[in-house]
């Protein structure tokens, strides 16, 4: 279970080969623990190109298909067959290999642009748990399209789900899970790769106030060494 106020868990690999290996090899698993004790397994899958690798590896490592169910943490208001749609990049990476029924892939409608969307998307969300939630981590410490100086909806109380007009990063117009509603899960997961994620990863170890840093409070951050600030010890 998520702690509200412990450390992250960093899992430091030397190269993205082997991340994506052993991060493929833990979904699985948490997918088959999920299914055995509560039938089904609800994962919220990260956006932008870090995970590519990964979700390729999930086709012939995965089973129980038709027990899995996706959503997306974040999604960019584009057209559906837009390269930089992060529901593209699942299709092709993943899901057009694999039989989870269509009805349990769950797609952010953002062609509708980021308020409609995001309310469209508030009505499907469950009101459980998910069961693991993977994000992404961006160079400015941004995690789903949850960025720096924006309301991230950390209450309760906030809409499950944000629509965004004036992202640090293109598109502009983005719809994102909440913080509180990406931290309603019995896992977290994030993944960083590359020398670029060096000083949002800085920022997360010194306290800063970033996304990441206020979503990913006890989760486990896969990262490879590259992504390790140079100035700290491997
Ligand atoms: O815009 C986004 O950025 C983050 C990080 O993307 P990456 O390409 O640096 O891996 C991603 O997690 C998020 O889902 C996405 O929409």
């Amino acid at each position: 279970m998520l702690e509200e106020n412990s450390l992250p868990r960093w899992h430091i690999y030397p190269d993205q080969e082997q991340i994506s290996t052993h991060l493929a090899a833990a979904i699985t698993r948490m997918a088959a623990e999920a299914i055995a004790l509560r039938g089904a397994f609800h994962l919220v899958v990260a956006g932008g190109n870090t995970p590519r690798a990964t979700y390729a590896r999930l086709p012939s490592m995965g089973r129980d298909w038709q027990r899995w169910h996706i959503y997306h943490g974040d999604e960019r208001c584009l057209p559906p067959e837009d390269p930089e749609r992060n529901s593209l990049m699942l299709a092709q990476t993943w899901l057009s290999q694999v039989p989870i029924p269509g009805a349990q892939i769950h797609t952010i409608p953002a062609e509708a642009g980021a308020s409609e969307a995001a309310r469209r998307y508030a009505a499907i969300l469950p009101a459980q748990r998910f069961d693991l939630v993977l994000l992404g981590l961006g160079e400015d410490g941004h995690t789903a399209s949850l960025f720096p100086g924006h309301d991230w909806g950390q209450e309760k109380s906030s809409s499950p789900t944000l629509s965004i007009l004036d992202a640090a990063k293109a598109p502009p117009q983005r719809v994102s899970l909440s913080a509180w509603r990406l931290r309603h899960t019995h896992a977290l997961f994030f993944l960083a790769c590359g020398s670029g994620k060096q000083d949002a990863i800085a920022s997360w170890l010194r306290g800063e106030n970033i996304p990441a840093a206020v979503v990913g409070r006890g989760a486990d951050v896969w990262l490879d060494k590259a992504a390790w600030p140079e100035s700290l010890p491997k």
